[in-house]
């Protein structure tokens, strides 16, 4: 293990339920300073991974090393070193904002400051409110605010965007993005293909347990040596041609110099990628 290089390193993981393999044998390696993401349908087995390597859940077998050492085994000062955003709170309503940051902060070694932190998940104006009375996409930015208070090298985002309004998710994804730059390694998991394009450096798909893409957003399952897909219109109607070199076939379509019509080129998306892949599974 270097540790200095990968946050997480993972090799063959699994975990059996009773009749069950939610997970069948993975491996992964995280790089520090990366943003990952864990994409899948229901019942991939993201959760029970990512709890895994939280050590808020026992393996079967593998191995499993998180910021240099085994969360199965791993004490106080390793967990003071991670964050966790988890898809359901904690309660305590009647504080204020700034008062469960600040209650929060006295856990950690090297916490961030309550009042930057306020300021990072642009609550200023919610500082002095009881939790009670926050919306529902104030309460997940104030999670991931308790998420971030420690100081975290590596943190943990599991679906942190549900139920956002496309504004507060776009502040939401440049807060992520800053903390990265800041060098913080963050592992999220997603059913937002978009959000997995926007933040992440790579992405793993699992499927039944198992990883069965791992990759860039834009190369992941072959997607940048993909098809192109050329249409246009012309008095006949519409055409649709797929071809490896769409510049040349857009060249010999025009050679008279006149202009395609309606002309659009087109890959496939990380989603039609993602469902293709997942599907072949099913
Ligand atoms: N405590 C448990 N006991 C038995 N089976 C479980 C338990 N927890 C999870 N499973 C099973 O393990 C599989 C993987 O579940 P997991 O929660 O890891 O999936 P997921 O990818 O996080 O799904 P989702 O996208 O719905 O959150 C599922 O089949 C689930 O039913």
């Amino acid at each position: 293990m270097i540790e200095n290089v990968n946050a997480v390193e993972v090799h063959g993981l699994r975990k059996d339920y009773a009749g069950v393999s939610a997970v069948a044998g993975i491996d992964l390696d995280i790089r520090r300073g990366e943003i990952f993401a864990l994409l899948g349908p229901n019942g991939a087995g993201k959760t029970t991974t990512v709890e895994i390597l939280e050590g808020h859940r026992r393996r079967t077998s593998g191995e499993v090393r998180v910021l240099g050492e085994d969360p199965g085994r791993a004490g106080g000062a390793w967990r003071a070193r991670i964050g966790i955003v988890l898809q359901t709170a904690s309660d305590a309503a009647e504080l204020t904002v700034a008062e469960s940051l600040r209650h929060f902060a006295g856990y950690y070694p090297h916490p961030r400051d309550p009042g930057e932190v306020v300021h990072l998940v642009g609550l200023e104006e919610k500082a002095g409110s009881r939790i009670r009375t926050l919306s529902g996409g104030q309460r997940r930015r104030l999670d991931v605010a308790l998420g971030i208070i420690g100081r975290p090298e590596l943190l943990f985002l599991d679906e942190p965007t549900t139920g956002f309004d496309p504004e507060v998710r776009r502040r939401f994804w440049a807060l992520i993005e800053r903390l990265a730059a800041d060098g913080t390694t963050i592992l999220l998991t997603t059913h937002y293909l978009d959000e997995a394009e926007a933040l992440a450096d790579r992405v793993a798909v699992l499927a039944g347990g198992r990883v069965v893409a791992e990759g860039t957003p834009a190369t992941l399952g072959g997607r940048a040596e993909a098809e192109a897909v050329v249409r246009w219109t012309d008095a006949e109607g519409v055409h649709e041609r797929r071809t490896q070199r769409p510049t040349t076939l857009v060249n010999e379509l025009s050679a008279g110099g006149g202009e395609l019509a309606g002309l659009t080129i087109t890959r496939p998306s990380l989603e039609d990628t993602y469902l293709e892949l997942i599907g072949e599974r099913s």
